[in-house]
């Protein structure tokens, strides 16, 4: 069965074959799920249940860092139970999934064959002790350089062999159709109470949401100014006993569209706040901004612009190589140069990066300060967290355009929201959340 698999899904004979068999597969899917039904009964429930007993009392499964956290894991127990119809819509799901998040041929070796769905089951037979996707074959691939492209293997999983090449236009192509947008922006701070009063009380945010995560030692608040599910929002990290960060140089600062930057800096001044500058227009362009500092000494720009819908408006973060940044952002990231500014007087050249315009989203802005190749990056900025269809894709894309994949993607252990995180070509940390999942965390 697992050599057919491999045999189908590599080449372009196995495309014709699948076409060929596109029209009886359907009904074979569905016949070979009711055997699976009758298998399901007599042996997979309770080897589900094996294989999440022996999980739980596993002490090395450890938690990932969630695209909201960046302490160091601690170790949670994955608890999940698999009803029957949740184990069944896992079988189906297995038979569905692409084995190659860019290969059609793979895909269909999953989806279209009659004996795809009969697949999981002779997994099963092999008896191994892994999550339930990874004995669906889904675990990710591993990705082999090549001169025109990218091999895609199997990684790690012994039970199945599948290769695909994908080019970068093939990565680049979908990239530009996902549909992405920026959650939120990840830092830790000292003292969660001072930050949210500030956030409220000086900048006018709302507290949206606060979850402490006793066993692992940290709380998190989110704050913002509309709701998560279409807004970029600050997730601030607070770790039980630790007061302070530091913030390095490599962080710039967060973007905040107000009305009025002088009437803003008169509250915050008269809330106790520091301003750092004084509301005056940039030197070249007529906008009005200021620099103030929150408790913890992140920067806060203020730009004063008309009614926004998006408020928390930028991100900029110093880059040591202009246009490999941006290349980066392009290519593996999809973002669009939204505009570059060369800044003589000031020394550096800026590019405004996103997924649409920046009146009306918030945008990632690259500085690269004349000469400066490397900056301290400290421990308090985290990450931003983007939201997308596809982390297996993703990642791939990433890898693709020379980006550093730090957490394979795949679901987290415990809540099963899917994530994949990278690093940038300057070491700037990213995750990526699939969009279906975080929906499902926010409701
Ligand atoms: C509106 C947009 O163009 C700006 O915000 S420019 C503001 C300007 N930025 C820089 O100088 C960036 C380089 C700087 N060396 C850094 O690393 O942050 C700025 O901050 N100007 C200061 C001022 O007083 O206007």
């Amino acid at each position: 069965m697992v050599g057919m698999v491999h045999q189908i899904s590599s080449g372009s004979e196995a495309t014709k074959f699948l076409s060929r068999s596109r029209g009886l597969s359907f009904s074979w899917f569905w016949f070979g799920e009711s055997l699976i039904d009758l298998y399901r009964a007599a042996h997979v429930t309770p080897q589900i249940a094996r294989i999440e007993k022996a999980r739980d009392s596993s002490t090395d499964e450890k938690l990932e860092a969630r695209p909201s956290e960046t302490k160091e894991p601690v170790s949670r127990p994955m608890m999940r139970i698999l009803p029957m119809a949740a184990a069944s819509s896992s079988l189906q799901l297995a038979a569905l999934r692409p084995r190659s998040p860019f290969s059609s041929a793979v895909q269909l070796a999953c989806l279209d064959i009659p004996f795809a769905p009969c697949r999981p089951l002779a997994l099963f037979h092999l008896g191994s002790a892994m999550h339930h996707e990874q004995l669906f074959g889904i675990k990710p691939f591993r990705l082999i350089r090549k001169a025109n492209g990218i091999e895609a293997s199997a990684a790690g999983n012994t039970t199945t062999q599948a290769s695909t090449t994908i080019s970068q236009e093939e990565a680049l192509e979908w990239v530009k159709k996902d549909k992405r947008r920026l959650l939120h922006v990840v830092y830790h701070v000292g003292d969660l109470d001072k930050t949210i009063k500030f956030y409220t009380e000086c900048l006018g945010m709302k507290l949206l949401r606060k979850r402490d995560i006793p066993e692992e030692r940290y709380t998190n608040a989110f704050l913002g100014y509309g709701p998560e599910d279409s807004h970029f929002v600050v997730e601030l990290t607070y770790n039980y006993g630790v007061d302070k960060y530091d913030i390095g140089t490599g962080f710039g600062h967060f973007g905040i569209a107000v009305e009025d930057v002088t009437k803003t800096v008169d509250l915050i001044k008269a809330k106790g706040g520091k301003v750092t500058r004084e509301p005056g227009p940039v030197n070249g362009v007529k906008t009005v901004i200021a620099f103030i500092e929150d408790p913890d000494g992140y920067k806060f720009q203020l730009l004063e612009r008309g009614p926004t819908p998006e408020p928390l408006c930028q991100v900029m973060l110093h880059v040591g190589d202009f246009d490999r940044a941006i290349n980066f952002y392009e290519k593996a990231f999809g973002m669009e140069l939204l505009c570059k500014r060369d800044s003589p007087e000031y020394k550096c050249t800026i590019a405004m990066m996103g997924y649409g315009p920046e009146d009306k989203n918030a945008v990632l802005e690259l500085t690269y300060n004349y000469g400066v190749k490397k900056y301290n990056k400290g421990n308090a900025y985290a990450q931003i967290a983007i939201g997308t269809d596809d982390v297996y894709k993703t990642a791939e894309a990433i890898k693709l355009y020379g980006g550093k994949i730090t957490r394979e993607p795949g679901p987290l252990p415990g809540i099963n929201t899917k994530i994949t995180a990278c690093l940038d070509p300057d070491g700037w940390k990213t995750v990526f959340v699939d969009n279906i999942d975080f929906a499902k965390e926010l409701e």
